[in-house]
């Protein structure tokens, strides 16, 4: 294998195949001056990769105009919407293909505010055109998870883009108004149980709902952009009550009305057996944090064709 070109430099990019024969990210070939001369292949390996993950991670860094000071829970989301259309069925949809590049799944009301996470990876593609968007948008998802000091999120790339015709129908991702039955039917579609349900859920001590995007309002947690189990502590601890407002119903916490639960949150603690996880959480962060990554590397790989015993990685963190 060899360098990958220098932006800027006399090397074309010429074409790229599929992962399959690699089992890892792209196979590139590199023409020195268009088709003549001896093609060069790039095969990027773990140091290719963390160089895109240290990208990604001093980017966080220098952009802290954002929102509550870091892109993190919208690059989480993103990661979260790209894997969570999959259907076990079907085997369509999940982070294979990056499809919401498109309409009309970029208009997929779910999916409102995710342009602010993609446009944030751009120049990042435009760095290491090699790696696709797919493999980006998830690495994005690692690597906010980690510097927003989470667990350590076992990664491996090998997802294809794909073009609008991959695009999933609407409402393949839950409905915050909606209760227990039908964030189970949501989720058990993905193959996830119950434990692993209220376990994806913690990502919600994560980031704020927006009114201009999804019409909800306020962060969950006082510290949203640090991965803790404040989320089930808060769930379980505090007096949730409805937000007297004109905008979709949604929980505000009585002391300080500056937290917010929505209704499909408020599920975990009404439900018994979605309950019984919370609390397990809300007394153990390292239980928390273990089964966090568990599942969300399953999340992240579902309906994914990696190549046989292809591994995983795991990145070193930058600023974490
Ligand atoms: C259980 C069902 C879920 C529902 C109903 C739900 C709903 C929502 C809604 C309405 C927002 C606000 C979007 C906005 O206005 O910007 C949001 C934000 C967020 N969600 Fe979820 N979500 C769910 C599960 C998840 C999962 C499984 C993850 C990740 C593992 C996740 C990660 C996030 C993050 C990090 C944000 C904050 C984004 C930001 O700050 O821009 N959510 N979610």
């Amino acid at each position: 294998s060899s360098e990958p070109a220098k932006s800027g430099g006399s090397n074309i990019w010429a074409w790229a195949i599929g992962a399959g024969a690699l089992g890892a990210g792209g196979l590139w070939y590199l023409n020195q001056d268009g088709a003549s001369a001896t093609p060069k292949v790039f095969a990027p390996k773990f140091d290719d990769y963390q160089a895109v993950y240290n990208e990604i991670a001093s980017r966080l860094e220098e952009k802290d105009d954002y929102d509550d000071g870091s892109y993190g829970p919208v690059l989480v989301r993103l990661a979260w919407h790209a894997s969570g259309t999959y259907d076990k069925e079907t085997g369509t949809g999940g982070s294979n293909g990056a499809t919401m590049r498109f309409a009309p799944e970029s208009d997929h009301g779910a999916n409102a505010g995710l342009k602010a996470a993609r446009d944030f990876l751009e120049p990042v593609k435009a760095k290491f055109p090699w790696i696709t968007y797919s493999d980006l948008w998830i690495l994005g998802g690692v690597c906010a998870i980690q510097e927003m000091l989470g667990p350590q999120i076992p990664y491996r790339p090998g997802r294809q883009d794909r073009d609008a015709a991959g695009c999933t129908p609407d409402g393949r991702l839950p409905d915050a108004s909606q209760a227990q039955d039908h964030l189970r039917n949501i989720f058990y579609r993905m193959g996830f149980n119950d434990q692993e349900i209220v376990a994806l859920s913690g990502a919600h001590a994560l980031g704020r709902c927006h009114a201009d995007r999804s019409g909800f309002d306020g962060p969950w947690t006082f510290s949203p952009t640090v991965l803790t189990n404040d989320y089930y502590k808060l769930l379980l601890d505090e007096k949730w009550q409805w937000k007297k407002w004109n905008g979709p119903k949604q929980y505000e916490d009585k002391k300080t009305k500056s937290l917010m639960m929505l209704p499909a949150d408020m599920a975990l603690i009404q439900d018994k057996k979605f309950k019984q996880w919370v609390e397990k959480y809300a007394a153990d962060n390292e239980l928390f944090f273990k089964d966090f990554s568990n599942v969300i590397v399953k999340l992240f790989e579902l309906g994914v064709p990696f190549a046989e015993n292809s591994e995983r990685w795991v990145f070193k963190t930058v600023n974490a």
